[in-house]
Protein backbone atom coordinates (compact mmCIF):
# COMPACT_ATOMS: atom_id res chain seq x y z
CA UNK A 1 0.00 0.00 0.00
CA UNK A 2 1.42 3.12 -0.96
CA UNK A 3 0.72 6.89 0.54
CA UNK A 4 0.88 10.02 -1.22
CA UNK A 5 3.21 12.44 -0.42
CA UNK A 6 1.90 15.34 1.35
CA UNK A 7 4.83 17.57 0.62
CA UNK A 8 3.99 17.45 -2.97
CA UNK A 9 0.59 19.23 -2.43
CA UNK A 10 0.71 22.89 -3.09
CA UNK A 11 -0.58 24.50 -0.11
CA UNK A 12 -3.54 26.63 0.61
CA UNK A 13 -3.80 29.50 3.26
CA UNK A 14 -7.03 28.57 4.76
CA UNK A 15 -7.05 32.36 6.64
CA UNK A 16 -6.76 34.25 3.12
CA UNK A 17 -9.86 33.43 1.10
CA UNK A 18 -8.99 33.63 -2.60
CA UNK A 19 -10.38 37.33 -4.01
CA UNK A 20 -13.36 36.39 -6.12
CA UNK A 21 -12.94 37.19 -9.75
CA UNK A 22 -13.53 40.81 -11.02
CA UNK A 23 -16.96 39.62 -12.85
CA UNK A 24 -18.53 39.10 -9.37
CA UNK A 25 -17.84 42.90 -8.72
CA UNK A 26 -21.27 44.76 -9.68
CA UNK A 27 -21.19 48.88 -10.19
CA UNK A 28 -23.57 50.13 -7.88
CA UNK A 29 -24.39 52.93 -9.37
CA UNK A 30 -26.21 54.61 -6.52
CA UNK A 31 -23.60 54.50 -3.92
CA UNK A 32 -20.78 54.79 -7.10
CA UNK A 33 -18.82 51.67 -5.93
CA UNK A 34 -17.99 48.60 -6.84
CA UNK A 35 -19.80 46.09 -4.59
CA UNK A 36 -19.35 42.13 -4.10
CA UNK A 37 -22.10 40.26 -6.32
CA UNK A 38 -24.96 42.87 -4.64
CA UNK A 39 -25.52 45.88 -2.56
CA UNK A 40 -25.94 45.11 0.54
CA UNK A 41 -27.20 49.03 1.35
CA UNK A 42 -28.91 49.00 -1.68
CA UNK A 43 -30.37 45.05 -1.98
CA UNK A 44 -30.20 42.93 -4.65
CA UNK A 45 -31.47 43.73 -8.03
CA UNK A 46 -34.93 42.50 -9.23
CA UNK A 47 -34.16 39.32 -11.44
CA UNK A 48 -36.97 39.49 -14.50
CA UNK A 49 -35.99 36.13 -16.31
CA UNK A 50 -36.51 36.10 -20.02
CA UNK A 51 -39.46 34.02 -21.36
CA UNK A 52 -39.55 30.47 -21.36
CA UNK A 53 -40.03 29.61 -25.18
CA UNK A 54 -41.01 25.90 -26.01
CA UNK A 55 -38.99 23.80 -28.69
CA UNK A 56 -42.43 23.79 -30.57
CA UNK A 57 -44.49 26.70 -30.45
CA UNK A 58 -47.69 27.76 -32.38
CA UNK A 59 -46.24 30.75 -33.73
CA UNK A 60 -45.36 30.51 -37.66
CA UNK A 61 -42.09 29.57 -38.14
CA UNK A 62 -40.79 33.46 -39.45
CA UNK A 63 -41.71 34.77 -36.15
CA UNK A 64 -37.69 35.00 -34.61
CA UNK A 65 -37.64 33.18 -31.10
CA UNK A 66 -35.58 36.03 -30.21
CA UNK A 67 -38.85 38.25 -29.98
CA UNK A 68 -40.87 35.32 -28.36
CA UNK A 69 -38.35 35.51 -25.34
CA UNK A 70 -39.86 38.87 -23.94
CA UNK A 71 -40.74 39.02 -20.64
CA UNK A 72 -44.26 39.83 -21.93
CA UNK A 73 -45.81 41.17 -18.92
CA UNK A 74 -43.04 43.67 -18.74
CA UNK A 75 -41.94 44.33 -22.24
CA UNK A 76 -42.40 44.56 -25.77
CA UNK A 77 -41.54 44.93 -29.17
CA UNK A 78 -42.67 47.49 -31.09
CA UNK A 79 -40.60 50.10 -33.60
CA UNK A 80 -38.28 52.39 -32.15
CA UNK A 81 -38.83 56.21 -32.00
CA UNK A 82 -35.57 56.61 -33.26
CA UNK A 83 -35.69 57.26 -36.83
CA UNK A 84 -34.72 54.40 -39.20
CA UNK A 85 -33.70 52.43 -36.26
CA UNK A 86 -36.18 49.46 -36.49
CA UNK A 87 -37.75 47.84 -33.48
CA UNK A 88 -37.40 48.98 -30.15
CA UNK A 89 -38.02 47.62 -26.55
CA UNK A 90 -40.79 49.06 -24.46
CA UNK A 91 -42.36 49.19 -21.39
CA UNK A 92 -45.43 47.71 -20.45
CA UNK A 93 -45.39 48.26 -17.01
CA UNK A 94 -43.70 51.04 -15.18
CA UNK A 95 -40.45 49.69 -13.92
CA UNK A 96 -38.84 50.52 -10.84
CA UNK A 97 -34.67 51.45 -10.46
CA UNK A 98 -32.36 48.32 -9.94
CA UNK A 99 -34.97 45.73 -11.91
CA UNK A 100 -31.86 43.16 -14.01
CA UNK A 101 -32.38 41.84 -17.49
CA UNK A 102 -30.59 39.28 -19.08
CA UNK A 103 -28.01 37.32 -19.70
CA UNK A 104 -27.74 38.52 -23.27
CA UNK A 105 -28.10 35.76 -25.50
CA UNK A 106 -26.23 35.19 -28.76
CA UNK A 107 -23.74 32.63 -30.55
CA UNK A 108 -20.40 32.96 -28.53
CA UNK A 109 -17.90 33.78 -30.99
CA UNK A 110 -14.01 35.33 -31.34
CA UNK A 111 -14.99 37.42 -34.41
CA UNK A 112 -17.28 40.11 -34.57
CA UNK A 113 -19.44 40.25 -37.72
CA UNK A 114 -22.73 41.80 -36.79
CA UNK A 115 -24.02 45.19 -34.86
CA UNK A 116 -25.55 42.59 -32.31
CA UNK A 117 -21.78 41.86 -30.39
CA UNK A 118 -21.13 42.57 -26.79
CA UNK A 119 -17.47 41.70 -26.33
CA UNK A 120 -16.57 40.02 -22.84
CA UNK A 121 -13.93 39.97 -20.89
CA UNK A 122 -11.72 37.49 -18.94
CA UNK A 123 -10.44 37.93 -15.24
CA UNK A 124 -7.40 39.10 -16.27
CA UNK A 125 -9.90 41.96 -18.47
CA UNK A 126 -8.11 40.75 -21.95
CA UNK A 127 -10.99 40.34 -24.08
CA UNK A 128 -12.47 36.53 -23.83
CA UNK A 129 -14.85 36.32 -26.58
CA UNK A 130 -18.07 37.75 -28.15
CA UNK A 131 -21.88 37.15 -27.76
CA UNK A 132 -23.01 37.44 -31.07
CA UNK A 133 -26.94 37.39 -31.58
CA UNK A 134 -27.23 38.16 -35.58
CA UNK A 135 -29.20 35.32 -35.52
CA UNK A 136 -32.49 35.94 -33.84
CA UNK A 137 -33.37 32.08 -33.92
CA UNK A 138 -30.64 31.90 -31.63
CA UNK A 139 -30.43 35.16 -29.22
CA UNK A 140 -32.49 36.38 -27.05
CA UNK A 141 -35.08 40.12 -26.97
CA UNK A 142 -31.77 41.62 -25.73
CA UNK A 143 -30.55 41.97 -29.49
CA UNK A 144 -33.48 44.70 -30.28
CA UNK A 145 -32.95 47.28 -27.65
CA UNK A 146 -31.11 49.99 -28.81
CA UNK A 147 -28.45 52.88 -27.90
CA UNK A 148 -29.86 55.61 -26.29
CA UNK A 149 -28.92 59.24 -28.29
CA UNK A 150 -28.39 61.19 -25.18
CA UNK A 151 -28.12 61.00 -21.48
CA UNK A 152 -31.47 61.25 -20.47
CA UNK A 153 -32.80 58.69 -22.98
CA UNK A 154 -30.40 56.34 -21.43
CA UNK A 155 -32.39 53.77 -19.09
CA UNK A 156 -30.64 50.97 -19.01
CA UNK A 157 -26.95 50.07 -17.72
CA UNK A 158 -24.56 47.19 -19.65
CA UNK A 159 -22.76 45.08 -17.39
CA UNK A 160 -20.82 41.71 -17.40
CA UNK A 161 -20.86 39.77 -14.15
CA UNK A 162 -20.19 35.91 -14.23
CA UNK A 163 -18.82 35.88 -17.90
CA UNK A 164 -22.50 36.92 -18.90
CA UNK A 165 -23.91 40.36 -20.10
CA UNK A 166 -26.81 41.81 -18.08
CA UNK A 167 -28.86 45.56 -18.67
CA UNK A 168 -30.69 46.98 -15.47
CA UNK A 169 -32.52 49.58 -14.86
CA UNK A 170 -30.93 52.85 -14.13
CA UNK A 171 -34.04 55.02 -13.77
CA UNK A 172 -37.67 54.00 -13.02
CA UNK A 173 -39.14 54.26 -16.64
CA UNK A 174 -42.85 54.98 -17.37
CA UNK A 175 -44.78 52.52 -18.94
CA UNK A 176 -44.66 52.92 -22.75
CA UNK A 177 -40.92 54.31 -22.69
CA UNK A 178 -38.61 52.55 -24.78
CA UNK A 179 -35.39 50.65 -23.12
CA UNK A 180 -32.22 52.36 -24.15
CA UNK A 181 -28.68 51.16 -23.16
CA UNK A 182 -25.07 53.02 -23.93
CA UNK A 183 -23.26 50.80 -26.47
CA UNK A 184 -20.15 52.64 -26.15
CA UNK A 185 -18.29 55.54 -27.82
CA UNK A 186 -17.24 53.75 -30.75
CA UNK A 187 -20.41 51.66 -31.96
CA UNK A 188 -22.27 55.08 -31.23
CA UNK A 189 -19.98 56.77 -33.55
CA UNK A 190 -20.92 54.51 -36.31
CA UNK A 191 -24.49 55.18 -35.17
CA UNK A 192 -23.94 59.02 -36.21
CA UNK A 193 -24.78 60.19 -32.47
CA UNK A 194 -23.13 62.73 -31.58
CA UNK A 195 -21.53 62.27 -28.39
CA UNK A 196 -20.52 66.05 -27.94
CA UNK A 197 -24.01 66.20 -27.31
CA UNK A 198 -24.51 62.87 -25.43
CA UNK A 199 -24.36 66.31 -22.66
CA UNK A 200 -24.52 63.47 -19.50
CA UNK A 201 -23.91 65.94 -16.20
CA UNK A 202 -20.27 65.42 -14.12
CA UNK A 203 -20.09 62.26 -12.35
CA UNK A 204 -22.65 60.16 -14.74
CA UNK A 205 -20.28 58.86 -16.69
CA UNK A 206 -18.39 57.14 -13.39
CA UNK A 207 -21.50 55.94 -12.84
CA UNK A 208 -23.26 55.21 -16.38
CA UNK A 209 -19.95 54.76 -18.33
CA UNK A 210 -21.11 56.91 -21.28
CA UNK A 211 -19.69 60.54 -22.19
CA UNK A 212 -18.82 63.29 -19.62
CA UNK A 213 -20.49 67.31 -20.92
CA UNK A 214 -18.66 69.30 -22.77
CA UNK A 215 -15.58 67.08 -23.16
CA UNK A 216 -12.14 69.64 -24.66
CA UNK A 217 -12.40 68.43 -28.02
CA UNK A 218 -8.93 66.10 -28.55
CA UNK A 219 -7.73 63.47 -30.64
CA UNK A 220 -10.18 60.85 -31.90
CA UNK A 221 -8.06 58.05 -30.43
CA UNK A 222 -7.56 59.77 -26.87
CA UNK A 223 -11.49 60.48 -26.87
CA UNK A 224 -11.85 56.44 -27.30
CA UNK A 225 -9.65 55.29 -25.16
CA UNK A 226 -10.92 57.78 -22.37
CA UNK A 227 -14.17 56.74 -23.05
CA UNK A 228 -13.20 52.97 -22.68
CA UNK A 229 -11.86 53.28 -19.71
CA UNK A 230 -15.18 54.84 -18.01
CA UNK A 231 -17.26 51.94 -20.07
CA UNK A 232 -14.90 49.51 -18.91
CA UNK A 233 -15.62 50.56 -15.14
CA UNK A 234 -19.05 48.35 -15.81
CA UNK A 235 -16.71 45.53 -17.57
CA UNK A 236 -18.16 45.66 -20.67
CA UNK A 237 -17.73 47.35 -24.17
CA UNK A 238 -19.90 46.59 -27.28
CA UNK A 239 -18.00 46.59 -30.15
CA UNK A 240 -18.61 47.25 -33.57
CA UNK A 241 -16.92 45.25 -36.58
CA UNK A 242 -15.53 48.34 -38.09
CA UNK A 243 -13.41 49.14 -35.61
CA UNK A 244 -12.63 46.08 -34.45
CA UNK A 245 -9.05 46.09 -34.28
CA UNK A 246 -8.89 49.72 -32.82
CA UNK A 247 -11.18 48.02 -30.18
CA UNK A 248 -8.74 44.88 -29.62
CA UNK A 249 -5.66 47.36 -29.04
CA UNK A 250 -7.05 49.41 -25.61
CA UNK A 251 -5.05 49.02 -22.79
CA UNK A 252 -7.40 47.84 -19.68
CA UNK A 253 -8.28 49.60 -16.71
CA UNK A 254 -10.81 47.89 -15.74
CA UNK A 255 -10.01 45.95 -11.96
CA UNK A 256 -11.05 49.04 -9.16
CA UNK A 257 -8.54 49.43 -6.67
CA UNK A 258 -7.39 46.69 -4.75
CA UNK A 259 -8.59 48.60 -1.24
CA UNK A 260 -11.82 49.11 -3.07
CA UNK A 261 -12.18 45.65 -3.99
CA UNK A 262 -11.38 44.59 -0.57
CA UNK A 263 -13.94 46.91 1.07
CA UNK A 264 -16.70 45.35 -1.05
CA UNK A 265 -15.87 42.25 -0.43
CA UNK A 266 -16.68 43.76 3.05
CA UNK A 267 -20.03 44.88 1.56
CA UNK A 268 -18.69 48.56 3.23
CA UNK A 269 -19.20 51.72 1.79
CA UNK A 270 -17.36 55.27 2.43
CA UNK A 271 -20.54 58.05 3.45
CA UNK A 272 -18.70 60.68 1.47
CA UNK A 273 -19.17 58.49 -1.45
CA UNK A 274 -23.09 58.00 -0.65
CA UNK A 275 -23.90 61.98 -0.21
CA UNK A 276 -22.01 62.71 -3.19
CA UNK A 277 -23.86 60.21 -5.30
CA UNK A 278 -27.08 60.75 -3.86
CA UNK A 279 -27.26 64.41 -4.83
CA UNK A 280 -26.05 63.57 -8.42
CA UNK A 281 -29.20 60.56 -8.04
CA UNK A 282 -31.53 63.71 -7.40
CA UNK A 283 -30.13 66.21 -10.44
CA UNK A 284 -30.41 62.56 -12.79
CA UNK A 285 -33.88 62.24 -11.16
CA UNK A 286 -34.94 65.79 -11.04
CA UNK A 287 -33.83 66.06 -14.84
CA UNK A 288 -35.34 62.97 -16.07
CA UNK A 289 -38.31 61.18 -13.99
CA UNK A 290 -40.46 63.83 -13.18
CA UNK A 291 -40.88 64.89 -17.06
CA UNK A 292 -43.07 63.26 -19.13
CA UNK A 293 -40.42 64.25 -22.04
CA UNK A 294 -37.10 64.66 -21.32
CA UNK A 295 -36.22 68.18 -22.90
CA UNK A 296 -38.93 69.95 -21.35
CA UNK A 297 -38.40 73.54 -20.60
CA UNK A 298 -38.88 73.94 -16.99
CA UNK A 299 -41.02 77.71 -17.26
CA UNK A 300 -43.18 76.80 -20.00
CA UNK A 301 -45.21 73.81 -21.71
CA UNK A 302 -42.44 73.77 -24.24
CA UNK A 303 -41.13 70.52 -25.39
CA UNK A 304 -37.86 69.94 -27.26
CA UNK A 305 -36.54 67.45 -29.26
CA UNK A 306 -32.73 67.49 -27.88
CA UNK A 307 -31.20 69.16 -24.94
CA UNK A 308 -29.81 71.27 -27.44
CA UNK A 309 -33.44 72.18 -28.38
CA UNK A 310 -34.24 73.43 -25.08
CA UNK A 311 -31.35 74.81 -24.74
CA UNK A 312 -31.79 77.65 -27.47
CA UNK A 313 -35.69 77.95 -26.48
CA UNK A 314 -34.64 79.34 -23.09
CA UNK A 315 -32.12 81.37 -24.12
CA UNK A 316 -35.30 83.27 -25.20
CA UNK A 317 -36.75 83.22 -21.97
CA UNK A 318 -33.13 84.83 -21.37
CA UNK A 319 -34.28 87.61 -23.22
CA UNK A 320 -37.21 88.40 -22.59
CA UNK A 321 -38.96 87.18 -26.08
CA UNK A 322 -41.33 85.10 -24.60
CA UNK A 323 -43.05 87.08 -22.68
CA UNK A 324 -42.99 89.86 -24.47
CA UNK A 325 -43.98 88.88 -27.47
CA UNK A 326 -47.62 89.97 -27.51
CA UNK A 327 -48.10 89.19 -30.96
CA UNK A 328 -48.17 85.38 -30.98
CA UNK A 329 -51.01 84.72 -28.72
CA UNK A 330 -49.31 81.17 -27.53
CA UNK A 331 -46.32 83.88 -25.57
CA UNK A 332 -43.91 81.42 -27.64
CA UNK A 333 -40.51 83.05 -29.97
CA UNK A 334 -41.29 83.06 -33.50
CA UNK A 335 -37.96 81.95 -35.09
CA UNK A 336 -37.12 83.26 -38.83
CA UNK A 337 -36.64 80.26 -40.53
CA UNK A 338 -38.98 79.81 -43.60
CA UNK A 339 -41.45 78.13 -41.50
CA UNK A 340 -41.85 80.28 -38.09
CA UNK A 341 -44.61 78.78 -36.94
CA UNK A 342 -43.49 76.39 -34.79
CA UNK A 343 -46.21 73.87 -32.93
CA UNK A 344 -44.94 73.81 -29.14
CA UNK A 345 -46.19 70.33 -28.19
CA UNK A 346 -44.89 68.41 -31.71
CA UNK A 347 -42.57 70.79 -32.64
CA UNK A 348 -43.87 70.74 -36.53
CA UNK A 349 -43.53 73.87 -38.23
CA UNK A 350 -46.04 75.87 -40.58
CA UNK A 351 -44.90 78.87 -42.99
CA UNK A 352 -48.54 80.46 -41.94
CA UNK A 353 -49.93 81.46 -38.88
CA UNK A 354 -53.52 79.72 -39.52
CA UNK A 355 -51.98 76.47 -40.77
CA UNK A 356 -50.82 76.40 -36.77
CA UNK A 357 -53.95 77.40 -35.19
CA UNK A 358 -55.67 74.15 -37.49
CA UNK A 359 -53.04 71.81 -36.72
CA UNK A 360 -53.10 72.83 -33.27
CA UNK A 361 -56.54 71.69 -32.53
CA UNK A 362 -54.80 68.18 -33.16
CA UNK A 363 -53.49 68.61 -29.46
CA UNK A 364 -56.38 70.15 -27.91
CA UNK A 365 -58.98 67.98 -29.12
CA UNK A 366 -60.88 70.88 -30.83
CA UNK A 367 -62.67 69.76 -34.12
CA UNK A 368 -64.45 73.54 -35.23
CA UNK A 369 -65.99 71.81 -38.72
CA UNK A 370 -68.80 70.11 -38.22
CA UNK A 371 -70.39 67.93 -41.01
CA UNK A 372 -74.12 69.26 -41.20
CA UNK A 373 -75.60 66.11 -42.00
CA UNK A 374 -74.13 63.57 -39.61
CA UNK A 375 -72.82 66.06 -36.94
CA UNK A 376 -69.47 64.11 -36.95
CA UNK A 377 -66.61 66.78 -36.48
CA UNK A 378 -63.56 67.36 -37.90
CA UNK A 379 -60.01 68.87 -36.61
CA UNK A 380 -59.45 70.29 -40.28
CA UNK A 381 -61.89 71.66 -43.15
CA UNK A 382 -60.31 69.50 -45.64
CA UNK A 383 -61.38 66.84 -44.04
CA UNK A 384 -64.67 67.46 -43.86
CA UNK A 385 -64.64 68.20 -46.93
CA UNK A 386 -63.67 64.86 -47.55
CA UNK A 387 -66.14 63.01 -45.28
CA UNK A 388 -69.12 64.63 -46.84
CA UNK A 389 -68.70 62.45 -50.33
CA UNK A 390 -69.41 59.66 -47.80
CA UNK A 391 -73.21 61.24 -47.65
CA UNK A 392 -73.44 62.78 -51.45
CA UNK A 393 -71.91 59.47 -52.48
CA UNK A 394 -69.59 61.31 -54.57
CA UNK A 395 -66.37 59.33 -55.57
CA UNK A 396 -64.08 61.40 -57.46
CA UNK A 397 -61.10 59.36 -57.09
CA UNK A 398 -61.35 56.96 -60.10
CA UNK A 399 -58.40 54.19 -60.46
CA UNK A 400 -56.89 54.61 -64.28
CA UNK A 401 -56.55 50.56 -63.92
CA UNK A 402 -59.79 48.81 -62.74
CA UNK A 403 -61.73 52.21 -63.11
CA UNK A 404 -62.79 51.84 -59.05
CA UNK A 405 -64.15 55.51 -57.44
CA UNK A 406 -62.83 56.59 -54.22
CA UNK A 407 -64.31 58.77 -51.92
CA UNK A 408 -61.32 59.82 -50.41
CA UNK A 409 -57.58 60.17 -51.79
CA UNK A 410 -55.63 57.67 -49.15
CA UNK A 411 -58.01 55.37 -50.32
CA UNK A 412 -57.32 55.10 -54.43
CA UNK A 413 -53.54 55.22 -53.04
CA UNK A 414 -53.80 52.22 -51.06
CA UNK A 415 -55.81 50.62 -53.48
CA UNK A 416 -53.45 51.22 -56.27
CA UNK A 417 -51.13 49.21 -54.51
CA UNK A 418 -53.40 45.80 -55.16
CA UNK A 419 -52.23 46.50 -59.45
CA UNK A 420 -48.90 47.32 -58.67
CA UNK A 421 -47.72 44.49 -56.09
CA UNK A 422 -46.27 47.12 -54.11
CA UNK A 423 -45.98 46.36 -50.55
CA UNK A 424 -43.87 49.55 -48.84
CA UNK A 425 -44.13 48.67 -45.29
CA UNK A 426 -42.39 45.98 -44.00
CA UNK A 427 -42.16 44.00 -40.46
CA UNK A 428 -38.84 44.39 -39.33
CA UNK A 429 -38.75 41.31 -36.99
CA UNK A 430 -39.86 38.63 -40.04
CA UNK A 431 -39.50 41.11 -43.24
CA UNK A 432 -42.88 40.14 -44.28
CA UNK A 433 -44.23 43.24 -46.05
CA UNK A 434 -47.80 44.88 -46.67
CA UNK A 435 -49.56 46.91 -49.10
CA UNK A 436 -51.30 49.04 -45.92
CA UNK A 437 -49.59 50.72 -42.98
CA UNK A 438 -52.39 49.27 -40.92
CA UNK A 439 -51.93 46.12 -42.48
CA UNK A 440 -48.31 46.10 -40.57
CA UNK A 441 -49.24 47.66 -37.65
CA UNK A 442 -52.15 45.13 -36.71
CA UNK A 443 -49.18 41.91 -37.74
CA UNK A 444 -46.58 43.38 -35.60
CA UNK A 445 -48.66 42.67 -32.44
CA UNK A 446 -48.40 38.45 -33.40
CA UNK A 447 -44.56 39.70 -32.35
CA UNK A 448 -45.14 41.78 -29.32
CA UNK A 449 -48.29 40.23 -28.11
CA UNK A 450 -50.29 43.14 -27.83
CA UNK A 451 -53.83 42.50 -27.93
CA UNK A 452 -55.39 45.81 -27.60
CA UNK A 453 -58.97 45.04 -27.90
CA UNK A 454 -60.72 44.05 -25.04
CA UNK A 455 -64.15 42.02 -25.08
CA UNK A 456 -66.23 44.29 -22.21
CA UNK A 457 -68.30 40.84 -21.31
CA UNK A 458 -65.68 37.92 -21.02
CA UNK A 459 -63.08 39.96 -20.84
CA UNK A 460 -60.95 38.14 -24.00
CA UNK A 461 -58.62 40.03 -25.38
CA UNK A 462 -57.35 40.51 -29.21
CA UNK A 463 -54.90 41.67 -31.44
CA UNK A 464 -57.31 42.96 -34.14
CA UNK A 465 -60.46 44.90 -34.08
CA UNK A 466 -62.46 42.64 -36.43
CA UNK A 467 -61.67 39.61 -34.41
CA UNK A 468 -63.45 41.64 -31.21
CA UNK A 469 -66.18 42.53 -33.68
CA UNK A 470 -66.54 39.14 -34.52
CA UNK A 471 -65.99 37.68 -31.20
CA UNK A 472 -68.46 39.30 -29.42
CA UNK A 473 -71.36 37.76 -31.85
CA UNK A 474 -70.86 34.81 -29.48
CA UNK A 475 -72.46 36.95 -26.71
CA UNK A 476 -75.22 38.25 -28.82
CA UNK A 477 -76.10 35.87 -30.51
CA UNK A 478 -76.07 37.83 -33.90
CA UNK A 479 -75.30 35.81 -37.15
CA UNK A 480 -75.52 38.63 -40.02
CA UNK A 481 -74.15 36.04 -42.57
CA UNK A 482 -76.87 34.26 -44.09
CA UNK A 483 -76.19 31.45 -47.21
CA UNK A 484 -78.75 32.19 -49.51
CA UNK A 485 -79.05 28.67 -50.49
CA UNK A 486 -79.76 26.58 -47.52
CA UNK A 487 -80.44 29.94 -44.73
CA UNK A 488 -77.95 29.23 -42.62
CA UNK A 489 -76.43 31.89 -40.60
CA UNK A 490 -73.51 32.75 -39.28
CA UNK A 491 -71.68 35.35 -37.29
CA UNK A 492 -68.54 35.32 -39.52
CA UNK A 493 -68.06 36.43 -43.12
CA UNK A 494 -65.13 33.80 -43.74
CA UNK A 495 -67.63 30.57 -41.95
CA UNK A 496 -69.93 31.86 -44.50
CA UNK A 497 -67.69 31.72 -47.44
CA UNK A 498 -66.51 28.24 -46.44
CA UNK A 499 -69.89 26.87 -46.19
CA UNK A 500 -71.20 28.04 -49.57
CA UNK A 501 -68.30 25.70 -50.82
CA UNK A 502 -70.39 22.96 -49.41
CA UNK A 503 -73.43 23.82 -52.14
CA UNK A 504 -70.63 24.66 -54.90
CA UNK A 505 -68.26 22.15 -54.60
CA UNK A 506 -65.32 24.29 -54.84
CA UNK A 507 -62.54 22.94 -53.37
CA UNK A 508 -59.61 25.84 -53.53
CA UNK A 509 -56.91 24.42 -51.93
CA UNK A 510 -54.59 22.18 -53.00
CA UNK A 511 -51.76 19.99 -51.28
CA UNK A 512 -48.61 20.52 -53.32
CA UNK A 513 -47.39 16.93 -52.41
CA UNK A 514 -50.71 14.69 -53.14
CA UNK A 515 -52.43 17.12 -55.06
CA UNK A 516 -55.48 16.62 -52.68
CA UNK A 517 -58.27 19.77 -52.43
CA UNK A 518 -60.06 21.58 -49.80
CA UNK A 519 -62.17 23.53 -49.37
CA UNK A 520 -61.03 25.31 -46.14
CA UNK A 521 -57.78 26.47 -45.97
CA UNK A 522 -57.53 25.40 -42.07
CA UNK A 523 -58.21 21.69 -43.23
CA UNK A 524 -55.24 21.55 -45.94
CA UNK A 525 -53.31 23.05 -43.09
CA UNK A 526 -54.15 20.17 -40.72
CA UNK A 527 -53.70 17.70 -43.45
CA UNK A 528 -50.02 19.10 -44.34
CA UNK A 529 -49.05 19.35 -40.16
CA UNK A 530 -49.92 15.68 -39.49
CA UNK A 531 -48.61 14.41 -42.29
CA UNK A 532 -51.85 12.62 -43.15
CA UNK A 533 -50.27 12.96 -46.88
CA UNK A 534 -48.31 10.59 -48.90
CA UNK A 535 -47.62 10.97 -51.92
CA UNK A 536 -49.85 8.72 -54.36
C1 LIG B 1 -28.54 45.69 -31.36
S1 LIG B 1 -29.40 46.26 -32.70
C2 LIG B 1 -30.79 47.01 -31.97
C3 LIG B 1 -32.06 46.43 -32.46
C4 LIG B 1 -32.49 46.86 -33.79
N1 LIG B 1 -33.22 48.11 -33.67
C5 LIG B 1 -33.34 45.80 -34.48
O1 LIG B 1 -34.47 46.11 -34.92
O2 LIG B 1 -32.90 44.68 -34.62
C6 LIG B 1 -28.40 47.55 -33.23
C7 LIG B 1 -28.91 48.23 -34.47
O3 LIG B 1 -30.06 49.03 -34.16
C8 LIG B 1 -29.98 50.28 -34.80
N2 LIG B 1 -29.83 51.32 -33.76
C9 LIG B 1 -29.74 51.12 -32.44
N3 LIG B 1 -29.63 52.29 -31.79
C10 LIG B 1 -29.64 53.25 -32.72
C11 LIG B 1 -29.54 54.67 -32.68
N4 LIG B 1 -29.43 55.34 -31.55
N5 LIG B 1 -29.60 55.34 -33.86
C12 LIG B 1 -29.73 54.66 -35.03
N6 LIG B 1 -29.81 53.33 -35.12
C13 LIG B 1 -29.76 52.63 -33.99
C14 LIG B 1 -28.77 50.23 -35.71
O4 LIG B 1 -29.21 49.79 -36.95
C15 LIG B 1 -27.92 49.18 -35.05
O5 LIG B 1 -27.08 48.56 -35.97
Amino acid sequence: MSRPNLRQRPRISYYEPEEPSLDEYIFCDQCSDFVYEYCALHGPLLVIPDDKVPAKTNFPSFVPRAALTIPHVFLHLAPSIIPGAGLGVFSTLTLPRGVRFGPYRGQRTQDVDSMYCWQIYDRNHKPSHVVNAADSNRSNWMRYVNCARHWCEQNLLAYQYQGELYYRTIKTIPRFTELMVFYGSEFANTLHINLSKYNSPPGYAQKFGVPVAKKPKIDTHKQKIEDTSIIKSNNIKKVDERKKTDLKAKPSKLKPPTNIAKKNVMKTKSTNINTKSSTLDAQICNDTNNNDSNFRCKSCNFIGISDEDVKKHNLSHINGILSLNKNNSNGHIVNASKKPYKCDTCHKCFNRKPYLDTHICIHTGEKPYKCDICQKCFHQKPNLDTHIHIHTGEKPYKCDICQKCFNQKPNLDRHIRIHTGEKPYKCDICQKCFNQKPNLDTHIRIHTGEKPYKCDICQKCFNHKPYLVTHIRIHTGEKPYKCDICQKCFSNKSHLVTHIRIHTGEKPYKCDICQKCFSDKSNLRYHIRKDACIKR
